[in-house]
């Protein structure tokens, strides 16, 4: 599909089975969700552009790689975006983070906006957004519209999970915008939930049902 990766890292592809599964605990849920941020952060990053700086260690001075110009912005979609910041943030501490706030109506299925903030210099960085679940594609969408209302320009959003609608809504929403997911299942069922999927993954991490 074009814009869009699937990461079929073997380790991604594990982790992602168990998280899946009912039995899986809210602890395990949550720790696996960390783990498998690192592998999908490592992905999404890999064609960095990369400088060279001079630096001394302790034997020479040498040319060595660093990341060019300005940085990343990790922008998370509240609640369950924050599942995969954390472990983004493991990788790349010095990113700057974008909280979005939005759930989507469990009745009409749109989002609904209630906190919004972003660095000040979003324009000039690389913005990476993260929620682990794309559905329909409607809070997703909502969150790329307010980042780049604040100037984004440059985005990638990556999810664990995404239904081909709501790539499709994405894609024809944001096609700027290139996805990242680690699967893409068979289809959104009526009340909304990706099939198979792995359920409400905010419930799921933070046991609230
Ligand atoms: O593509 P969509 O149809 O918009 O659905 C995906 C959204 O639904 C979930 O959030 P939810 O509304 O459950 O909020 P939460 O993260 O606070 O649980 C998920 O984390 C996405 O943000
Ligand atoms: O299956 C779904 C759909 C939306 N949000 C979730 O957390 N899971
Ligand atoms: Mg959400």
């Amino acid at each position: 599909m074009n814009g869009v990766t699937v990461i079929k890292h073997p380790l991604v592809q594990h982790k992602l089975t168990i998280m899946r599964c009912k039995e899986t605990s809210t602890g395990s849920f949550r720790r696996l969700l960390r783990e498998i941020s690192t592998l999908l952060c490592y992905e999404v990053t890999r064609d960095l552009e990369l400088t060279m700086k001079t630096i001394e260690t302790p034997l020479e001075t040498i040319e060595s790689p660093v990341l060019e110009g300005k940085k990343l912005v990790f922008a998370s979609i509240l609640r369950a975006g924050n599942g995969l910041l954390e472990g983004m943030l493991d990788l790349v501490p010095s990113a700057r983070v974008s909280h979005v706030g939005v759930y989507r109506d469990h009745e009409t299925l749109k989002p609904v906006e209630y906190y919004f903030k972003a660095p000040e210099d979003i324009a000039e960085r690389l913005v990476i957004v993260v929620d682990p679940m794309l559905a329909t594609g409607n809070s997703s969408i909502a969150a790329v519209d307010k980042l780049k209302e604040r100037g984004a320009k440059n985005l990638r959003f990556l999810c664990l999970l995404a239904a081909p609608e709501g790539i499709e809504n994405f894609r024809a929403a944001h096609p700027d915008v290139p996805v990242y997911t680690a699967s893409i299942d068979s289809h959104l069922n009526e009340k909304g939930y990706i099939v198979p999927g792995l359920g409400d993954a905010g419930d799921r991490m933070y046991g609230t049902k």
